[in-house]
C-alpha cells in the first residue's frame, strides 16, 4: 500500500444519499485501508436551480457539477450511484473502483404494510422511473400510477401523508439512509428487473491519477472485481441498446467471479409488450455479453420498444 500523509478529499452533494455514499467511501478508506479521508461539500448547478430537472439537463447535471470539482483539484474523489451515471465514458475521469454492490432490488413501500398483490384496485403508486412505471401496469393493470419526483425522503413522505398509496423505490437506497424499515414488498427479478448498475457505488478520481496517483492503491483496494464485473454486463446491455438511465430498461447479472449471468428487459411504457432474455458466458467477457443479449433482444423487437419512449419519458430525470 501506498504510504501517504495527505488527507483524500471525497467530494459530496449535501442529499442525505449522497452524504451517506460518500460517508461510506471515505469510512472505507480510513478504517479499512488506512488512509486518512475527509468529506468536502460541493453544490452543483442542480442543488441550486430548482426548476424542472428536465429543463436543465437531468440527472446529468448532478454528476457533471460533482466531476468538475474533480477535474478542477478541489476534491480528489468523487462518489455515485453507478446506475445514475451516462454509460458513455468521460473526458479526464476513471472509474477507480465499484466496491461490493448491495441488495440490487426494487421495493414496494406502501402505506399498512401491504403488497403489490394486497393493494386496492386503482391504488396510486409513485415512481419517476419508466422502467419502473412499466413494471408496475405489467403486474397490476388497474394501478394508476403517478409521475413524482424529489428525493427518497420526499417519496416515502407522499405516501405517509396519503398522497399515494404506495412508492417504489431502490432497496440499497432505502439501506443507505437507513429506512429498509419502510420498506413492505421486496420485489423478485420477474416481477422487477432492476436497472443496470442499481445498488453499486462508482467511485471516480481522475484520470491521470488512476495508476500513479499518491492513493490509487488505496482506491483500487475497494474494487469488487464481481460487482465490476456484473455492472459492466448490465451497462454495456445498456449502451449497446443506445438507451439512457430514465429508459425502460432492466438488467441483473450474476457472477461468482468466473462465469456471468446477465438478464435483460425491454418493455413498453403501457408494460404490455416486453422482450426478455438472457446470457451466460465468462465473467471476464462481461461486456461482450452485454452487447450479445442487446442484439438477441433487438432481433426480438426491442428496438419498436424503445422507439415507443413518449419524449416525457425521454426527458424525465433521476428514474431509477
Ligand atoms: N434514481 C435516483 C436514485 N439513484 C440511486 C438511488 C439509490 C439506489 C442505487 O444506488 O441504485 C436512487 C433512489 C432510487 O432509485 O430509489
Amino acid at each position: 500500500m501506498t504510504a501517504t500523509t495527505t488527507t483524500l478529499r471525497v467530494g459530496t452533494r449535501g442529499s442525505a444519499l449522497a452524504l451517506a455514499q460518500s460517508g461510506q467511501v471515505a469510512d472505507w478508506l480510513s478504517s479499512t485501508v488506512g488512509v486518512p479521508a475527509e468529506l468536502v461539500r460541493v453544490r452543483t448547478e442542480g442543488d441550486v436551480d430548482r426548476g424542472p430537472l428536465a429543463t436543465i439537463g437531468g440527472t446529468g447535471v448532478f454528476v457533471t457539477g460533482v466531476r468538475a470539482r474533480l477535474l478542477s483539484g478541489e476534491v480528489d474523489v468523487v462518489v455515485h450511484s453507478l446506475k445514475d451515471l451516462p454509460t458513455a465514458a468521460a473526458d479526464g475521469i476513471a472509474l477507480a473502483a465499484v466496491p461490493r454492490r448491495e441488495d440490487p432490488a426494487d421495493v414496494l413501500c406502501a402505506r399498512d404494510g401491504l403488497t403489490l398483490a394486497e393493494l386496492p384496485d386503482g391504488a396510486r403508486v409513485g415512481t419517476g422511473s419508466p422502467r419502473r412505471a412499466a413494471q408496475l401496469r405489467a403486474a397490476r393493470p388497474d394501478l394508476d400510477v403517478r409521475a413524482v419526483r424529489g428525493n427518497v425522503d420526499t417519496r416515502l413522505g407522499m405516501v405517509a401523508d396519503g398522497t399515494l398509496d404506495a412508492v417504489v423505490l431502490a432497496a440499497a437506497g432505502l439501506a443507505r439512509i437507513g429506512r429498509e424499515d419502510a420498506v413492505t414488498e421486496r420485489f423478485t427479478e420477474d416481477v422487477m428487473l432492476p436497472a443496470p448498475g442499481q445498488g453499486a457505488l462508482a467511485v471516480e478520481c481522475r484520470l491521470a491519477d488512476r495508476h500513479t496517483g499518491p492513493y490509487a492503491s488505496a482506491l483500487a483496494r475497494l474494487d469488487d472485481p464481481v460487482s465490476r464485473a456484473e455492472v459492466r454486463a448490465e451497462r454495456s446491455l445498456l449502451g449497446a441498446l443506445e438507451a439512457g438511465c430514465s429508459a425502460p430498461v432492466g438488467a441483473r447479472a450474476h457472477s461468482d467471479g468466473v462465469r456471468l449471468t446477465l438478464t435483460g428487459l425491454v418493455i413498453a411504457p403501457d408494460g404490455r409488450r416486453q422482450v426478455r432474455g438472457e446470457i451466460s458466458g465468462r465473467a471476464a467477457d462481461a461486456a461482450l455479453l452485454g452487447r450479445r443479449l442487446a442484439q438477441r433482444l433487438f432481433d426480438d423487437g426491442a428496438a419498436a420498444l424503445l422507439g415507443d419512449l413518449p419524449l416525457r419519458a425521454a426527458a424525465a430525470a433521476g428514474g431509477g
